[in-house]
């Protein structure tokens, strides 16, 4: 049918569109924490997803239950493959009705989870690219669930970085699978382009009402508006501390100690023999990786500071640092904690992150203590660590995403360089085990009987 239909498009508002019924709200209960919506704000290639992503690791690393919610996700299970960048055309009425079904779906799931799926945080994760826009979300999020709402806009005009987005990140999309390189550079300008044209940053004037904030070109400057409570208040922090400077993290145990030799956890012991051979082949992998303006950093035990000593770099001490404090159950093995305190062994294995040594501590209270440690580790360029088991495995937890039943269990041998690299998304991890010998101190959680 060649008939041009003369269609007007009518904005939609949070009643015209055809959705699940909202769970309706009355007034929420004034809990300590409400549940938070950060809505992303942006044009395509401006690190929306990659912020999305890596707040949502932090907030679960700190315990705070975050989920990313991604409208390009939606709208990809809505319609059949991607044909190419007529489908962003604001004039492209079919696929603006789509593309606005699809953000009242993804609406739709967020408060659902916040509502009654245990969730504290969504982010969703979306240009939001208009003020229309951005009244609908409020309307539904604030109006209708009585949640809190921030909206985070990242404004990025240096070519480069949008490129190198682009390049890093856009050409694995599932958008993508059948153009090379070069078309898909292509058709992503053209994308941003069709969103140009349509797209009101948020203007302080107009949406004074609003909390939010603005970071410019990856965090080199932010704009914060009427942010509220602690969540918004952490996340302005963390976006002001990350940045995408390519570098490396190092990170290792101590040598085998004396204690270890022992099979006794906790203390303070020297270096094993072996100990002191790991510190030596250390000190010459590092010489030999020829690593830009490296750091390193130990605690406080003497283990670490031995293992460090051959490494040509500046050092500082972090009490951070330390391994758990096994409290009563300092300086013994396994074998006598089981013998002595039963209940708490047996308690121990039941619930690992969440339970604390008699005047000591858990590793719920190693990943508190340790959240300086990765905001200062976000904000550094190479970095060595030279820590212990507990304390890696949270730290390693962070970078790799891993939840609190996994973490306490996380594989960290003696005598192995654990090196992390950030790529597109998240980090790859490689295991480099210098050859010489160590005890095991890893204890697999027990098979439940
Ligand atoms: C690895 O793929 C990446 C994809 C996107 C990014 N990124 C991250 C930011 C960014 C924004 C605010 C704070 C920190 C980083 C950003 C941007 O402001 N403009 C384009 N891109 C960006 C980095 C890696
Ligand atoms: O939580 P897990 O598996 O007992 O491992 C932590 C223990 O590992 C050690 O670093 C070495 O055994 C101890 O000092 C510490 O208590």
């Amino acid at each position: 049918d060649t008939r041009k239909i003369e269609m007007h498009y009518t904005p939609p508002t949070s009643d015209t569109i055809q959705t699940k019924p909202f769970p309706i709200r009355g007034e929420r209960a004034n809990f300590v924490n409400k549940p938070h919506v950060i809505a992303m704000v942006g044009l395509p290639a401006r690190g929306k997803t990659y912020i999305s992503k890596k707040l949502c690791r932090y907030l679960n690393w700190i315990g705070i239950n975050t989920k990313v919610y991604n409208l390009g996700e939606y709208r990809r299970h809505a319609t059949t493959a991607y044909q190419c960048h007529d489908f962003f055309r604001p004039d492209n009425i079919k696929a603006m009705a789509i593309r606005t079904q699809c953000a009242m779906d993804a609406l739709n799931d967020v408060c659902q989870w916040l509502e009654s799926g245990g969730g504290e945080v969504a982010v969703f994760d979306a240009t939001n690219s208009t003020v229309e826009r951005r009244q609908l979300i409020r309307d539904i999020v604030v109006k209708k669930m009585g949640f809190k709402l921030f909206f985070v806009e990242s404004v990025c005009n240096d070519p480069e970085i949008v490129e190198q987005n682009i390049m890093e990140v856009k050409v694995s999309s599932p958008d993508y699978t059948n153009m090379n390189k070069e078309e898909v550079l292509a058709d992503f300008m053209l994308r941003i382009e069709h969103y140009q044209e349509k797209y009101q940053p948020l203007d302080e004037k107009c949406e004074s009402d609003l909390s939010f904030m603005q970071t410019y070109n990856t965090g080199e400057k932010v704009l914060v508006h009427k942010h509220e409570g602690h969540i918004q208040s952490r996340i302005v922090y963390y976006l002001m501390n990350i940045h995408i400077v390519p570098r490396t993290i190092y990170l290792t145990r101590h040598g085998e100690s004396l204690m270890n030799l022992d099979g006794r956890i906790g203390g303070d012991s020297d270096l094993s023999d072996r100990g002191c051979e790991y510190a030596k082949a250390l000190g010459n992998y590092i010489a030999e990786q020829d690593i830009q303006r490296l750091r390193v950093w130990t605690s406080w035990l003497c283990r670490t500071i031995q293992t460090a000593v051959h490494v040509n770099a500046p050092q500082e001490r972090w009490k951070a640092l330390n391994e758990i404090d096994a409290g009563i159950c300092e300086e013994m093995t396994y074998e006598e904690i089981e013998s002595k305190y039963p209940s708490d062994f047996a308690a121990r294995d039941q619930n690992k992150f969440s339970y604390r040594y008699p005047r000591g501590e858990s590793y719920e209270d190693l990943v508190a203590r340790l959240e300086p440690i990765i905001m200062e580790l976000e904000r550094q360029g190479n970095v060595l660590v030279v820590s212990h088991q507990a304390v890696l495995r949270c730290l390693l937890a962070y970078f790799l995403d891993k939840n609190a039943d996994e973490l306490p269990y996380l594989q960290v041998p003696l005598h192995t360089i654990i090196k992390l690299t950030p790529v597109a998304y998240g980090c790859k991890v490689e295991n480099i085990r210098l050859p010489i010998d160590a005890v095991d101190t890893h204890r697999p959680k027990p098979k439940i009987p």
